[in-house]
């Protein structure tokens, strides 16, 4: 079994229990700008700085940290959203990191989990993302579909995630104005940008946002990833690990001409 396989095996396990449970308290909200809008009209690298304790491919990565001091220092440094890792098991997250984070940061929010059920996007949204996430990999195309238009009928923007050629003509059928091209192959977890490079030259052109997602250390990967096409990248590790974020945001929001933004 793939980890991937492993991850939906158990979110099948907490969407029966979720259906069990008292469904979360909506929380009551100003809303943000639309993550589409804002990076489209931007003229540098758009970071969505992501809240990462643990990873199946890295184990413990930053612990220690509390999600909202490290949201508030990412929005404080520049961060243009937050990603909030919500899976337990695997991540070591949860949608009360997200609903915390929530009341203290007015950017845009990614849920970042492995959704299968239109229960869990309702739960997201009431705990405040803006954003969720659907990966190609992990659903059939006819549940992609179901799950696109929900959020959509929600008010909430999806980031679709594809590895591949042929994930990449799912997503592109499906109509998603917003696609990730993650690095990291979720089998191997081998993370190579030339994924974003060989598959952003398919969607250049068209009125659609890409986001790199996976493995951005420094400027040069994120010049690499502006030159292939993205208008955005989403960093975890790097920003879990730095020791001064502020520094490390500046060597990713490079602008579209190359040269640092900020
Ligand atoms: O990060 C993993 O090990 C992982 C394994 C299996 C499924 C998903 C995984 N990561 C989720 C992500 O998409 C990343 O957290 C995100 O792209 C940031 O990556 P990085 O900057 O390399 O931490």
């Amino acid at each position: 079994m793939t980890i991937l396989e492993k991850i939906i095996t158990e979110k099948r396990k907490e969407v029966v229990r979720l259906k069990t449970e008292k469904f979360p308290e909506i929380l009551d909200r100003k809303p943000v700008k639309s993550m589409y809008d804002s990076f489209m009209s931007s003229t540098k690298m758009n970071v969505i700085a992501e809240i990462k304790r643990a990873s199946p491919s890295k184990g413990e990565i930053n612990s220690e940290m509390d999600p909202v001091m490290q949201a508030v220092q990412y929005e404080e440094a520049g961060a243009d959203a937050i990603s909030v890792l919500t899976d337990a098991p695997f991540f070591s997250g949860s949608m009360e990191d997200l609903r915390r984070v929530r009341e203290h940061v007015s950017l845009p929010i990614l849920c970042k989990d492995f959704i299968i059920d239109p229960i869990q996007i309702h739960i997201a949204k009431a705990s405040g993302a803006d954003v969720i996430l659907l990966i190609v990999a992990a659903l059939e195309e006819h549940q992609l579909r179901e799950l696109y238009s929900e959020a959509l009928d929600q008010g909430l923007e999806v980031l679709v995630e594809v590895h591949n050629a042929e994930e990449l003509q799912t997503a592109m059928r499906l109509g998603a104005n917003i696609i990730g091209i993650n690095n990291r192959d979720l089998k191997t977890f081998i993370v190579d940008l030339a994924a974003t490079e060989e598959l952003a030259g398919e969607i250049r052109g068209k009125d659609i946002l890409i986001i790199s997602e996976s493995g951005m250390k420094s400027s040069l990967d994120s010049i690499r990833a502006e030159k292939a096409g993205a208008k955005g990248i989403l960093v975890g590790e790097t920003l879990m690990r730095s020791g001064d974020i502020a520094l490390s945001m500046k060597n990713l929001k490079v602008s579209f001409d190359g040269v640092d933004a900020r």
